[in-house]
């Protein structure tokens, strides 16, 4: 089989993934960041009531048209407390900030403009136009306005529209379950003491962290040995769970160890493309085991990791009905870059600010798809296109984010 180009291998992965049809009503809390399934339709008016934006005195406009007006106070309007009575010409009432504008009055005077003369009258200090610091009711939004469209992200802003709109419970699509299964006999979890030749196991926190923050519902299955079974049953695990895809991590070669790839042929896996024209992450493998997507990811550390970026993060996208992240930019170069050979590279690269402003890259020395250390300082990766020719300190250069700078 020969190396498939990354944006071809993208296309075949997306081609056979459809959003998420499965609907659930969760409460408000459990549904932040996750996304519509339904218009959101207000089920009242707000403000349901004419209310003062300020503290101060409700009372006719016309009253207040020459400074120096005194005027009777007969009440008071708080929040969630009205007056029910009537403002009538020569009166006032005292109104605090979100109180019922009471009947009558159609402005209200800041307190600071207006001079307390005893608990019952006031003189005014300045004019007031009508309307003046009154949110006329509906102004926000009224009863049966759709406040939020299906596909809408719910994010902290969205999510305070869908609670004022009186919801407290909302429709979204169901997340995309993602199971990760780690293979190798050398894998143990961090936080023990490794035997020797053995290390720790330490991709599935990245792939998992990347997944949950593309939306999804994470499923560790933890590690398993490399031993054909054992990856039998960790996969019929990840099906009893429903999952819409399992992602697995290292055996994805062609050693006598990976063994990954032929206990999913054996499970029933249509493969659709394995090995990719790109550094790192040659040996990704992706399948369809009935309707679940089978990511086969490297074990590199780094190859799993930009793997997970550049198939699993859109891969989620697609599922959740999420546009996936835009991580793709420019920088200038801020030292030379040597030609490329025909796998599309990805250079672990720092970022920083140019005297112009502009944003300069710099690559790491060290390329090695198994330090983790150097892609943790990374803020992108410098994209080089199969047999890229050199390039010079100063030229412009495509790069994936893979955060924003400072952080
Ligand atoms: N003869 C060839 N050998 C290799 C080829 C090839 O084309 N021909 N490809 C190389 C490339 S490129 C890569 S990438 C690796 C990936 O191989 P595997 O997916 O089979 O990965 P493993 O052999 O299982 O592991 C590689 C490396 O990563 C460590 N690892 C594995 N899983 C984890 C984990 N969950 N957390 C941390 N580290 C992990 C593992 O111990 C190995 O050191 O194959 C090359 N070989
Ligand atoms: O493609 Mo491998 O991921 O170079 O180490």
């Amino acid at each position: 089989m020969s190396l498939l180009p990354v944006e071809e291998a993208q296309q075949r992965l997306l081609d056979r993934a459809s959003p998420i049809q499965d609907i659930e009503a969760v409460g408000l809390h459990q549904a932040a960041q996750r996304v519509l399934a339904k218009d959101v339709v207000s089920k009242l008016t707000q403000p349901p009531f004419h209310a003062s934006a300020m503290d101060g005195y409700a009372l006719r406009a016309a009253d207040a048209a020459e400074p120096g007006t005194e005027l009777e106070v007969i009440g008071e309007s708080a929040a969630g407390h009205a007056f029910d009575g009537m403002v009538r010409t020569g009166t006032a009432v005292r109104i605090f900030t979100g109180a019922p504008v009471p009947d009558g009055a159609d402005s209200v005077l800041l307190q600071e403009d207006a001079e307390k003369l005893s608990p019952r009258c006031i003189r005014t200090l300045y004019p007031v136009s009508t309307g003046r610091h009154i949110r006329p009711r509906g102004q926000d939004f009224t009863e049966g306005q759709t406040v939020l469209n299906v596909g809408a992200k719910l994010d902290f802003a969205r999510l305070t529209l869908a609670a004022a709109a009186n919801h407290d419970q909302l429709p979204v699509y169901r997340q995309p379950r993602v199971a990760l299964i780690a293979t190798g006999d050398e894998l143990v979890p961090p936080g023990g003491k490794p035997g020797p030749s053995q290390i720790i196991g330490s991709n599935t926190f990245g792939v998992a962290a990347l997944a949950k923050d593309n939306g999804a519902d994470v499923l560790d299955l933890g590690i398993v040995p490399d031993d054909r079974d054992a990856i039998h049953r960790a996969i019929e695990a990840a099906q009893a769970k429903n999952v819409d895809v399992i992602v697995t991590l290292g055996g994805a070669s062609v050693g006598d160890h990976d063994l990954v790839q032929s206990t999913f042929l054996a499970a029933g896996m249509v493969l659709d493309f394995w090995k990719i024209a790109m550094r790192p992450g040659k040996p990704l493998m992706v399948g369809n085991l009935g309707t679940t997507h089978v990511l086969g990811l490297p074990g590199n550390p780094v190859s799993s990791m930009v793997c997970g970026l550049l198939f699993l993060e859109p891969l989620l996208a697609r599922l959740g009905h999420l546009p996936a992240p835009n991580r793709m930019s420019t920088a200038v170069l801020a030292s030379p870059l040597k030609e490329n050979d025909r796998r599309q590279d990805y250079l672990r690269a720092r970022l920083s600010i140019g005297p112009s402003g502009e944003r300069r890259v710099t690559s790491f020395e060290k390329q090695d798809s198994s330090m983790m250390n150097i892609f943790a300082q990374s803020d992108c990766l410098i994209i080089r296109p199969p047999h890229a020719p050199a390039m010079a300190a100063g030229e412009t250069c495509p790069i994936m984010l893979l955060r924003d700078i400072g952080h």
